[in-house]
């Protein structure tokens, strides 16, 4: 059968920024005969992350991150039905999705590489497997909870920068059912600073690309902060770490305002930073949500909970068809998503 595949072309180059035209989709042919043990599975939905701007290097300055290869087939978070299956335990008709699916709208697969989605638990939403019922919801969940000390009660005060995005959208929103006292989003819109608030329960917004941050933080976070949960690094989590009380925690989740420039990870702190994390005693431990598996089946159970009772609202910007992933990759980079990036590649 003759379907379409998405390739690396070529790579951003030293510190560039990714294009669309860093993407080619290609026709590709596939034999639909099974092997034992194999599926043949639909692509439904595709996830586009900021870690993939590390695989479009040569080298992704991160252990756990393999290079894309130019010329052949990248993947990452994908979902799909099975429709045709020499696998006992996956039968047609089964929704499935795996972190490395490639980028094609049909694929062969090893059955054993694909875990089985109950869309019971996405309340239908088979998307939601790879926002906030998946990698990202887990990230905020785990996160917060690993990393931030919240301690019901005491008042706390949380920052989140990239706010409004997968991560971020659902940190935020934790960050309040766990109890703290106020949770102020950093994020690149005056509309997103509104979704946060009006949407998602936040306390306040702040548009970094308006106004002086720092005394916006000041405005929001009149007892300091507490715990910041990092999203971008770079100058807004300076002026964040600037305003920190005393034995604060910061959470090291993601430094994307770094990840153009050809630095490892994480990347590293200003001279500044690095002395009131010292003189403050903040604890900014690094925060990698594929080193607690064991706690995923849980989590994701209770991030279904809270998305199915409506106590955590799930936000998405969907964009259609296989050949605008490069375009959906890039737009989520620059700030065009507002929650979790998705495409949607069939129905
Ligand atoms: N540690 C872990 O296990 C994981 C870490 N991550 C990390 O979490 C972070 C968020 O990921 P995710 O939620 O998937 O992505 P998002 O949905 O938040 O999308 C990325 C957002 O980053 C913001 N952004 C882009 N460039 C800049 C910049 N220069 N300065 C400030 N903000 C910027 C944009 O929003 P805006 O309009 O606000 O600029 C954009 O929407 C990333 O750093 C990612 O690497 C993600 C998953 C797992
Ligand atoms: C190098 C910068 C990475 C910054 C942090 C980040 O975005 C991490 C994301 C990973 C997260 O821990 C869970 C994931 O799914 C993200 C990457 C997973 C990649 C697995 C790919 C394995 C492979 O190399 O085949």
């Amino acid at each position: 059968m003759i379907h379409n595949a998405v390739v690396l072309r070529s790579r951003p180059g030293k510190n560039g920024h990714p294009v669309p035209e860093n993407f080619r989709v290609e026709e590709i042919m596939t034999s639909p005969e099974l092997k034992e043990g194999q599926v043949l599975v639909r692509t439904l939905f595709l996830s586009v992350d900021p870690y993939m701007r590390c695989c479009m290097n040569d080298d992704t300055g991160a252990d756990y991150l393999l290079p894309w290869r130019l010329g052949e087939c990248v993947d990452g978070g994908g979902v799909g039905v099975v429709e045709a299956s020499k696998n006992q335990a996956l039968s047609v008709g089964t929704s499935v999705t795996s972190f490395n699916w490639p980028w094609q709208t049909y694929n062969v697969m090893d059955g054993s590489l694909l875990q089985k989605v109950d869309p019971e638990m996405v309340d239908g939403h088979l998307s939601y497997v790879l926002g906030a019922v998946g990698m990202p919801g887990l990230t905020a969940v785990l996160g917060v909870r690993e990393k931030g000390h919240v301690t019901p009660g005491s008042h706390q005060t949380m920052v989140i920068s990239g706010a409004a995005g997968a991560c971020g959208s659902i940190a935020g929103q934790i960050g309040r059912l766990d109890g703290c006292e106020r949770v102020v989003g950093i994020c690149g819109s005056d509309q997103k600073c509104q979704a946060l608030v009006t949407e998602l329960g936040f306390t306040a917004g702040i548009n970094y690309k308006k106004g002086d941050i720092s005394s916006a933080l000041r405005e929001h976070c009149p007892t300091g902060i507490d715990i910041y949960f990092d999203n971008v690094g770079g100058p807004i989590s300076d002026a964040v770490i600037s305003q920190m009380n005393p034995s604060g925690h910061v959470i090291l989740c993601g430094q994307i305002s770094q990840y153009n420039k050809d630095v490892p990870y994480p990347p590293p702190l200003s001279e500044d930073t690095q002395k009131a994390l010292c003189h403050k005693n903040i604890t900014r431990e690094r925060f990698v949500v594929l080193n607690y598996m064991e706690k995923h089946e849980e989590g994701l159970v209770q991030l279904s909970r809270w998305v199915k009772t409506g106590q955590i609202k799930v936000l998405e910007t969907v964009v259609n068809g296989i050949e605008n992933m490069g375009e959906a990759f890039c737009s989520m980079m620059t700030g065009g998503n507002i929650g979790k990036q998705v495409v949607n590649i069939s129905d």
